[in-house]
């Protein structure tokens, strides 16, 4: 569970989030929506405390987003990250996984058939399309078992294909809680129970199926 209440962010006299507040229950899957530069990401990286917020609190799962205990509650997907070209899908989820302590093996064959990398599994990364270097991406964040997920635009830039298969996968995990920034308002759809629409700094939850595309389309 997610609880954000008084959050505002600025850089420098630039205020992005005014006086958020924002709760996401346990189990709910809910997008984060808004126009480009709305602050979308700014919350994500404010939320895992990853950016100071100049007043307001957090709470993950009751505990306060200053400390650490919170951590192994949640997985996050940045929009862009980095994964080792030379080493196959199965090494780059290894290689992630050892970070963290002893590597079970077993947990790393589940989330590379969970993912439906598990054929792939000895092809160097270098050689996978943008889908699957996503697919990738989920399996490592999936490795944690984490209850919370928060991932920053995950179907951006792939083909519609690409972004069935991440839409699946993600529909696929029971029990999760789950945050997804998102331009899409067809996968929305599809994926999430609901929208938290971020415009002019503020934040309104609707759940899904009271959300109306139009609210996105009047600030065009
Ligand atoms: N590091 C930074 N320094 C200064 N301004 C920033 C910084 N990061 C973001 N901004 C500004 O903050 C605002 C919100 O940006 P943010 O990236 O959070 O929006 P977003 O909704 O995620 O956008 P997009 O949909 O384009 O990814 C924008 O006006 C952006 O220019």
């Amino acid at each position: 569970m997610i609880e954000v209440a008084g959050l505002t962010v600025s850089y420098r006299n630039n205020k992005v989030l005014d006086d958020v507040h924002l709760v996401i229950q346990k189990g709910e899957r809910c997008a984060l929506v808004g126009r480009n530069g709305a602050g979308k990401s700014t919350l994500i990286h404010s939320l895992l405390n990853l950016l100071p917020a100049a007043s307001g609190t957090v709470y993950i799962d009751g505990i306060d987003h200053r400390r650490h205990e919170w951590k192994k509650k949640v997985a996050y997907l940045p929009e862009k990250f980095q994964l080792y070209p030379q080493l196959t899908g199965e090494e780059n989820v290894r290689f992630f996984a050892s970070l963290h302590g002893a590597v079970d093996e077993e947990r790393i064959e589940d989330v590379l058939h969970t993912v439906r990398l598990w054929e792939a599994r000895h092809m160097k990364s270098k050689q996978y399309s943008k889908g699957m270097l996503q697919r990738l991406g989920l399996a490592i964040m999936l490795y944690y078992d984490a209850d919370l997920l928060i991932l920053d635009e995950p179907t951006s830039g792939l083909d519609p294909l690409g972004r069935a298969d991440v839409l699946a996968i993600l529909r696929s995990l029971p029990n999760k809680t789950v945050l997804l920034s998102s331009h899409h308002i067809d996968e929305v759809r599809q994926l999430c129970t609901h929208v938290a629409y971020l415009e002019n700094g503020k934040i309104t939850k609707y759940r899904v199926e009271d959300f109306e595309l139009s609210t996105l389309m009047e600030g065009e």
